[in-house]
């Protein structure tokens, strides 16, 4: 089986964070192990605390499933600080991890601020010029360059983040009217387009898409292709989302419908 290592933060309500990586990564059919480098008290309505663990807590983690397990993809999500995405991004590259996805994690699907201002610095310099994608959705990408947005400069603003060292730049589109993700390979730009599924329950939609870059990168599939099924099994988990779970925006449900053909709901259900 390949091996997918997500290094990010928990979620205690599980619809985002590690919890949501490690389901996307069951759903892809690859081993997930995980390197947490923080954990909130969160539920759907909002993120109540945040809890970072000093950095060498990630770095540790990272080399223990490094030295036993290995991986053959990485992928990054909440990293809250410029220590902690510094630390990751020295010991990914000391360690020669292959096909790191970087997902610029900034704000919650409640609005909750989940990076520090001074850290978007230590992404542009250090995270990004080790990854062989980078996920962020349209307001990140704008925001990491301090730009407002502005859906018109959605190709000038992928370019730009290219130019800051990742092999592959990703805009995901689930804010966005079309819904489509634009992927930039320095050469030339794919709209990666697909259904968009309206109900609201997409909390976890982009930790669940750039988990399933990851596996699809580990599995060998090309760049665009992986982005292709990685923005499918985002949209699937959407929309088999779970309105009934919490007040807020439901939580994604990356294995809804794989449930669903194997007869699970029915079988619990009588
Ligand atoms: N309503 C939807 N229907 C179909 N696909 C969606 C929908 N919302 C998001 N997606 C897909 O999910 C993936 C993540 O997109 P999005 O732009 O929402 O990321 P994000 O904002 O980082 O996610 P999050 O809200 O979890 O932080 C993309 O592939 C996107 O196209
Ligand atoms: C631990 C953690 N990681 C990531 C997200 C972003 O996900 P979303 O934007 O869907 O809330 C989150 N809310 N919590």
């Amino acid at each position: 089986m390949k091996k997918a290592l997500s290094i990010a933060t928990s979620d205690s309500g599980a619809g985002a964070g590690i919890q949501a990586d490690l389901k996307a990564f069951l759903r892809c059919g690859v081993y997930g192990t995980t390197a947490l480098v923080a954990t909130t008290a969160q539920n759907t309505v909002g993120v109540k605390d945040i809890f970072a663990f000093p950095p060498e807590v990630a770095v540790r983690q990272i080399e223990a499933v490094a030295e036993d397990i290995g991986a053959d993809a990485v992928k990054t999500g909440m990293l809250f600080n410029a220590g902690i995405i510094s630390a990751v991004a020295e010991t990914v590259a000391r360690l020669d991890l292959p096909n790191l996805v970087v997902d610029p994690v900034m704000v919650a699907e409640s609005g909750a601020k989940l990076l520090e201002d001074d850290a978007v610095e230590s992404y542009r310099r250090e995270l990004f010029p080790v990854a062989r994608v980078i996920t962020p959705n349209a307001n990140e990408a704008f925001a990491l360059l301090g730009a407002e947005p502005d859906e018109e400069r959605i190709e000038e603003v992928a370019i730009e983040l290219h130019s800051l060292g990742p092999e592959n730049v990703v805009v995901t589109g689930g804010h966005t009217d079309s819904g489509a993700d634009l992927l930039y390979d320095g050469r030339k730009f794919t709209r990666i387009e697909g259904p968009v599924h309206a109900g609201g329950n997409a909390h976890g939609s982009g930790c669940t898409h750039s988990s399933a870059l990851a596996s699809f990168l580990a599995l060998g599939l090309p760049v665009e292709e992986a982005a292709r099924r990685a923005r499918e099994v985002a949209a699937e988990a959407v929309q088999y989302g779970l309105g009934e779970v919490g007040a807020g925006p439901g939580p994604v449900h990356a294995l809804g419908r794989v449930l669903e053909e194997a007869g699970i709901y029915q079988e619990v259900s009588g």
